[in-house]
């Protein structure tokens, strides 16, 4: 990997993986990070204000982010942004983008690594504790996103952005060079975050500034402490004013405002398939108006599945389903949320998921497993799922069901058995701790399974096989190709991780150009081919036009 400068050839950073802490007991990490916990729960609430060129721009604190293990405690209250700052913001990011694309890559990525090292080291348990206690993160869960996840993004991104400038035009003819630069976008890029993690967010503003794009970003409210920390530790390391306009705010204000823009180069977005295809439509709706042909790049919903082969190791598929299904409470958009399994180990299965679904632990911020969900509109939502579950008739309730928001948005995880393949909990997102069995007849596993998965949900994010049948392997692979944009063999469906397994799915699921990856990067980029000629000529004629 290199990077070039009027005196120099660099090389960059090679690709890596933050390895995870594990914060085991009597471990050191585990006192530092306790202690950054308490700090946090004592100075919280934490003043925010949108960030626009370099600076904070203070005012009323009217929103807050409740901390969903006790929502009565704010983490972090906050002022937001109205029309006229977004304006402004605008107005400054393309103001700066002179600058900040002409700045080498190797400078960009100075800043990046920068970024890494100040997560690693003293805003390390600060991130932590902000992604713990406002986004209801366990120690396990919070490591591998704000901490592991975040610093790969930053570090292999520069990475990533040289080997696209690598790729130069193979053939020159005599006397002539040929060259292909990476620009960025015309105009601007609109980034909208989801709350469910802060390596997400890092991903939808970091893949286009790699590039030498300017970033207008709405972080999500359910993640406002984090994401302001994010910005924070990003300035700190040295993007220049202007480069990343923060911008808390209501969703609707502040996209109505970008999107008066004609500038607006690209719109980078992560959550859920409904707010996503309204904003496409906007965008396709103002074809005339725009100076460019936005990009749209959005990753968003999932209905995740585990496919049981009769051959399958029951308590292998049966333990991935259950961290699976109720990692961070479900909140992940690559959570199992429908099984199928075959009769004739359903009882088995059954009675494994059950029984290590009810041992699991919830409630506390550092040890358990379960936390809680994010807010109150989550909690009544998916807890409305779980009554309609009770009361309907081709339902049963297997484990959990139980849910409590007298202190925290507590939902125990739930698992559902139904009859009808087709129901509302086998087809719709619901995005929290519950998961619904189908059993089919063993007969059954073949074109009849495969169409039900591929075809019952509007969804193909990620899916799983579970089989010792390599035949049973290799049947479910091709027939599920476009069912899942990540496709695990005996393995759970979450937990992709940047370099190892590049994430996303396409359908009502996203634009699949995988997060953390080149592909992506080729969004937020727009080619200017050079042509150099070493000759002159001195005849216009070529010598087909000689009598
Ligand atoms: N495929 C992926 O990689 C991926 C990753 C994470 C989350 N998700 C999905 O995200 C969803 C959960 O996240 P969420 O609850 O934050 O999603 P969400 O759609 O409610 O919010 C996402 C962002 O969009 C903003 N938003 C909401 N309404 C808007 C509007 N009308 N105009 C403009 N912006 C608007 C929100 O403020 C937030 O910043 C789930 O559906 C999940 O599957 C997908
Ligand atoms: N890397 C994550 C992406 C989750 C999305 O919310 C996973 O696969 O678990």
């Amino acid at each position: 990997m290199t990077s070039s400068s009027s005196l120099g050839s660099f090389n960059l950073l090679p690709l890596s993986n933050e390895p995870f802490i594990t914060y085991g007991p009597g471990s050191e990490e585990r006192d530092a990070l306790i202690s950054a916990l308490e700090l946090m729960k004592n100075e919280a609430p934490f003043q925010v204000h949108p960030n626009v060129n370099g600076k904070d721009v203070v005012g009323n604190l009217t929103e807050s982010q409740a901390m969903p293990w006790e929502n009565s405690v704010n983490i972090a209250e906050y002022s937001t942004a109205d029309q006229a700052l977004v304006k402004q913001a605008i107005d400054g990011a393309l103001a700066a983008k002179k600058e900040w694309c002409r700045t080498p890559l190797h400078d960009r990525a100075a800043i990046f690594y920068r970024a890494a090292a100040l997560l690693q080291g003293p805003y390390r348990y600060k991130m932590m504790a902000a992604t713990m206690l406002g986004q209801g993160k366990n120690a396990y869960q919070a490591d591998i996103d704000c901490a592991a996840e975040t610093i790969d993004f930053l570090k292999t991104f520069p990475a990533l952005a040289d080997q696209l400038y690598k790729n130069q035009p193979p053939i020159n003819a005599p006397n002539v060079w040929n060259r292909t630069e990476v620009r960025p976008l015309d105009g601007f890029v609109y980034a909208i975050s989801p709350f469910n993690f802060t390596a997400l967010a890092a991903n939808i503003v970091l893949a286009p500034l790699i590039l030498g794009n300017v970033v207008i970003w709405k972080p999500s409210p359910g993640a406002i402490y984090s994401s302001w920390l994010f910005n924070h530790i990003m300035i700190e390391a040295g993007l220049p004013p202007g480069v990343l306009q923060f911008l808390p705010g209501d969703a609707v204000e502040v996209t109505d405002e970008v999107f008066n823009s004609r500038d607006m180069g690209a719109l980078h977005f992560t959550g859920s398939t409904a707010v996503f295809k309204s904003l496409m439509g906007r965008i396709g709706s103002k074809m005339e108006f725009w100076r460019s042909y936005p990009r749209i790049v959005g990753e968003t919903g999932g209905k995740n599945f585990h496919l049981l082969h009769p051959t399958a190791d029951v308590r292998n598929a049966a333990l991935k389903s259950v961290r699976a299904a109720f990692e961070y409470q479900g909140q992940k958009c690559s959570a199992l949320s429908r099984i199928y399994v075959p009769a004739s180990i359903a009882e088995k299965f059954k009675a494994m998921i059950v029984e290590a679904t009810e041992a699991l632990t919830m409630g506390s911020t550092f040890t358990d497993f379960i936390g809680p969900v994010i807010s109150r509109s989550a909690y009544d939502r998916v807890s409305g799922y779980i009554k309609e579950a009770e009361s309907s008739v081709d339902v049963a309730v297997l484990a959990g069901g139980v849910f409590d928001d007298s202190k925290g948005f507590y939902i125990r995880p739930t698992v559902l058995e139904t009859k009808d393949p087709l129901s509302k909990f086998m087809t719709e997102e619901i995005f929290g701790p519950v998961v619904c069995i189908y059993v089919y007849d063993d007969a059954d596993f073949g074109p009849k399974i495969f169409t039900l998965i591929d075809e019952s949900t509007q969804y193909a994010l990620s899916g799983a096989v579970f089989a010792k049948s390599r035949t049973a392997i290799i049947e479910a692979t091709e027939e599920l190709r476009f069912s899942a944009g990540n496709f695990y063999i005996n393995d759970q469906c979450t937990g992709a991780m940047p370099g190892q397994q590049p994430f996303g799915g396409s359908r009502s699921s996203g634009t699949n150009d995988k997060a953390g990856t080149a592909g992506l990067l080729t969004r937020f980029m727009s080619q200017r081919t050079i042509k150099e000629g070493f000759s002159t000529i001195d005849n216009v004629l070529y010598p087909s036009n000689m009598p």
